[in-house]
């Protein structure tokens, strides 16, 4: 049985990968993404299972401290049981004793095995075998970002995310020419990634409302779930919590104050598939709309949240798992497949999808 499998070495590799173009949000410019990936190998090195995980403050603890609770992590799953691997590691996730990141790439990773050794999907059974997903547009000059966006629709893409910066000049300027280039019939969803006031969001929200906008992710600063409900009460376009979201007990305050109509869901910062899988559920049984979206992690990690994207029946809306392109290169052997503005679930057990190792050799970084 897979959950009697032994695990014998679990390793790590850090990579360190540019971006194609510095990607501006309101939180700053990144132009270079820091992670690692994660084997788990069964006794005997017959199978392996892969994960990854990819900080990003302020959405989790800086790199340096995951990778700092890895080893005593390690150290506590190797040579157990998968299954005993998998209780011991939602044990420590609940006590709050993990970094997200490190919970979510082992859980993937065990998970990964275990599905390898059944013959299975990741999470099956699914709801869906592609998963339509939203194209990010960076927070550029208002002429680049429409021209960005045409290209996105002309490539398949029904919905686009559009990044703001906090300059309210060019974010207006930025949004007027996004809709003119797309047209109507495209959803548009905006991301102010924390920056406004709520007297600042109320005004510009009203300004918005007639570019016709699915949503606004997390408007005002994360830990002020009061404004936000106030402000979701007030504004003519729905709100989105995205930074305001660190787990399941944050999910549970946003639901019980019902201060936002859709939750942002990163598997990667919630602590991995499990958790996020209880927010979804609890957020359907208040007709509260989720939307899952990748930290912009290399394919092992979008290709985690892909299946769950996949798998849950009520997860209807477009996913943001379209941030592999941001990437200078991935780190697969095969390249996930986006058709239509939808992104196709993998055949073939477990994720699906391996890393390749000279591309993760050519991008591996001692530094840390
Ligand atoms: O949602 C998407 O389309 C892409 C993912 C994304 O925007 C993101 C990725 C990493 C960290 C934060 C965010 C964000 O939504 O603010
Ligand atoms: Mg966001």
């Amino acid at each position: 049985m897979a959950a009697d499998l032994t695990l014998e070495r679990i390793h790590w590799q850090v990579y360190c990968l540019p971006l194609r173009a510095p990607f501006r949000t309101a939180h700053g410019l990144l132009s270079t993404r820091w992670g690692a990936i994660v084997e788990v190998s069964s006794a005997g090195g017959s199978l392996q299972g892969y994960g990854e995980l990819a900080p990003l403050p302020p959405f989790s603890p800086a790199l340096s401290s995951v990778l700092a609770a890895l080893p005593a992590l390690v150290k506590s799953l190797e040579r157990t049981s998968l299954g005993e691997a998998l209780a011991l590691l939602q044990e420590q996730q609940e006590a709050g004793c993990l970094p997200a990141p490190a919970t979510f790439a082992l859980e993937v990773a065990l998970l990964d095995l275990r599905a390898r050794a059944l013959g299975q999907g990741l999470l099956a059974p699914y709801a869906r075998q592609a998963v339509p997903v939203n194209a990010v547009i960076g927070a550029s000059k208002p002429d680049e970002a429409a021209e960005a966006a045409r290209q996105a629709v002309a490539a398949g893409f029904r919905c686009l995310k559009l990044k703001l910066s906090g300059d309210e000049q060019q974010d207006g300027e930025r949004l007027a020419a996004v809709r003119a280039s797309v047209g109507g019939a495209i959803a548009l969803r905006l991301d102010a990634n924390a920056s406004w006031s709520l007297a600042q969001a109320e005004r510009l929200l009203r300004a918005y409302a007639p570019y016709d906008i699915a949503y606004v992710e997390q408007p005002l600063a994360a830990d002020d779930l009061e404004e936000l409900r106030q402000l979701r009460r007030r504004s003519p376009i729905p709100i989105a919590a995205d930074e305001s979201l660190s787990g399941l007990e944050s999910a549970r305050q946003l639901l019980q104050l019902e201060a936002a109509d859709v939750l942002i869901l990163k598997p990667q910062f919630l602590g991995g598939l499990r958790p996020t899988l209880q927010i979804i559920e609890e957020a359907a049984t208040r007709g509260v709309t989720c939307v899952l979206t990748s930290a912009l992690e290399t394919g092992i990690g979008i290709c985690a949240t892909l299946h769950l994207a996949a798998a849950h029946p009520a997860l209807t809306q477009a996913a943001g798992l379209a941030t592999l392109s941001l990437l200078r290169a991935d780190l697969l052997s095969e390249p996930l497949t986006y058709n239509d503005g939808q992104l196709q679930l993998p055949p073939g057990p477990g994720l699906g999808v391996r890393p390749d190792r000279a591309a993760l050799a050519r991008y591996s970084s001692s530094a840390l």
